[in-house]
Formats: C-alpha cells, sequence, structure tokens
C-alpha cells in the first residue's frame, strides 16, 4: 500500500503531526518507501483535482476553526476521491476544544469515498497567540502520533473488512463557536483583517504565504481578499509587523489564553 499525506496547516502544526504519523505507517510497511504529500495550503494546490485507489492510505489533517472544518476547505474537500482507500482523519487545535471538527472530517471522507479508520485530536499553538499551548505538538505529542501510527498499522494488518470509526462530536453539527464580549454578546471577528508596521520590509513573504492569496503583492498593507485569521503572516513577518488591533479579537485571545491555559492531551480514535 502507498501512504500520503493530505493537509492545510498555515503555522504549520497540522503538517507536523499528519507529517509524522504518516511516516510512520509507511516505516511500519515498507522501509525507505516515500511518503507522497498533499499540502492544499495555498489557494494554487486547491486548484487540482486529486483522487486515490485503494491500495492507497491517506493522512487527511485540517485545523480546527471555530469548532468545526475550516468552512473555506469545504468545496476542495468534497472534490477529493476516494475510491475506497483508507482515510485517517486529523484535526489540529490551539488548546481550546475541537467541538464537531473531527467528526465532520470524518464524514466528509467517508460520504467521498473513503474508508475512515482511525481518528486524531491533536493540539497545536493557537494560531490566534504565542503563548497558548506554545510550541505544540511538543515531543511527547510527537511520540502519541508515533504510537497512533502503530496501532493503525496493527489494525491495517489484522483487519480484512473496515467499519467506519467512531469519534467524538455530535451530529447534527453545532453551529460555528462564536467569541463574547465584555458583556458576554456573540462578537463576529470574520470581517478583522491584519494591519501592517512601518517595521515591514516589504519581503512579501506574507504574500506568499496567505492561504487565502489575499495580499496585494503591489502593497502588501492592503488586503484583496478575506482573511481567516490563520495566523500564517503574523507567525511568518521576519520584522513582527503584522498584527491585529481590533478589540474584539485582541479581548477573544486574551480570553482563549486565560481560559483555556491548562493542557489538554491528543485524543486517540481507532
Ligand atoms: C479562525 C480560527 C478559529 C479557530 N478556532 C479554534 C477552536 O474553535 N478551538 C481551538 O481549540 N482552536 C481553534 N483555532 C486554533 C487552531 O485550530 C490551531 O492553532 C491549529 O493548531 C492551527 O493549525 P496550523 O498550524 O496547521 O495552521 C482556531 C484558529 C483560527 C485561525
Amino acid at each position: 500500500m502507498k501512504v500520503n499525506t493530505m493537509f492545510f496547516s498555515a503555522t504549520g502544526t497540522t503538517r507536523k503531526v499528519v507529517s509524522r504519523i504518516a511516516e510512520k505507517i509507511s516505516e511500519n510497511l515498507e522501509k525507505g518507501m516515500v511518503v507522497k504529500s498533499f499540502d492544499f495550503t495555498l489557494p494554487n494546490a486547491r486548484k487540482e483535482p486529486v483522487s486515490f485507489t485503494k491500495e492507497e492510505i491517506v493522512v487527511v489533517g485540517v485545523p480546527v476553526i471555530a469548532g468545526r472544518v475550516p468552512n473555506v476547505l469545504l468545496k476542495y474537500l468534497n472534490s477529493i476521491k476516494g475510491n475506497d482507500a483508507l482515510a485517517i482523519a486529523v484535526v489540529l487545535y490551539g488548546n481550546r476544544n475541537y467541538d464537531d471538527a473531527l467528526i465532520e472530517l470524518r464524514d466528509i471522507l467517508q460520504l467521498n469515498g473513503f474508508k475512515v479508520i482511525a481518528g486524531g485530536a491533536f493540539i497545536g499553538e493557537h494560531s490566534f497567540s504565542k503563548i497558548l499551548a506554545k510550541d505544540r505538538p511538543d515531543e511527547k505529542d510527537m511520540a502519541i502520533a508515533s504510537d497512533f501510527a502503530d496501532q493503525i498499522y496493527s489494525k491495517i494488518t489484522a483487519e480484512a473488512d473496515f467499519q467506519i470509526v467512531n469519534v467524538k462530536g455530535k451530529s447534527p453539527y453545532r453551529d460555528y463557536y462564536r467569541p463574547k464580549n465584555l458583556q458576554g454578546e456573540p462578537v463576529d471577528i470574520r470581517k478583522v483583517t491584519p494591519l501592517t508596521n512601518s517595521d515591514c520590509n516589504n519581503c512579501k513573504l506574507c504574500v506568499s504565504v496567505c492561504p487565502m492569496g489575499s495580499i496585494d503583492k503591489e502593497d502588501v498593507s492592503r488586503l484583496i481578499g478575506i482573511c481567516i485569521k490563520c495566523g500564517a503572516c503574523i507567525k511568518n513577518c521576519p520584522t513582527q509587523a503584522k498584527y491585529y488591533d481590533d478589540e474584539d479579537y485582541l479581548r477573544h485571545k486574551y480570553e482563549l489564553e486565560i481560559e483555556f491555559a491548562s493542557r489538554r492531551e491528543p485524543e486517540l480514535f481507532l
């Protein structure tokens, strides 16, 4: 069997976990076998149609956005053809909660012709923060990812007929999680966009890492598309020139950092 990864990963945490799982499964199957990667973080990659065969295993990962699969990815995810390939559904979340993201990803994959045999929810440094789940996935998380891969390998070699894996989450899925203001009323931060300070040296790295292709190449302080607040431009900027000043966004970030500070651990489903 051939092993593949498919992932969207604006700040690299999803890529890290998905790659480890796939590499370890592949190593167990056959030493030296190369894992094929489909990184669909950038807009151009989401223009390519992708399909698999029943001789393939695909480790598919997305970050959790508002407790769900990022809605900007739904169209693309629904265009992938499983053709009975085995799939492992993986979500990365920033230590708040993954709510219904894992069950939603599992269902999307199953509906598109994959046999979803395992699922995992892992923790990654929160896109909004440099302190919430800082530097995760860490060594302990990566060791859990390796063990998870070993268990998946055992399942693949022991079973011939696969049932869809049970994972945590509610169906029908709950609504997208919404931050609240000081008065406890839900706020909409979807329209919030990053600003650029005078430390910007116009290197244009932000243009090349924006998963929505939304930063204007001619004027990097201008947005020409939507911002999903994925953190790619903020965390990759070599001069820390990108930032948010929206009051509701900053309050939400602060609240997350305080309220969800205690460490959560990965959850695995097989
Ligand atoms: C708009 C947005 C909403 C998010 N919502 C959640 C959430 O509901 N729960 C959570 O724990 N983390 C949430 N996160 C954090 C990411 O899921 C987390 O940081 C993930 O590790 C990022 O993956 P990446 O490094 O592959 O981009 C959110 C991030 C963004 C950008």
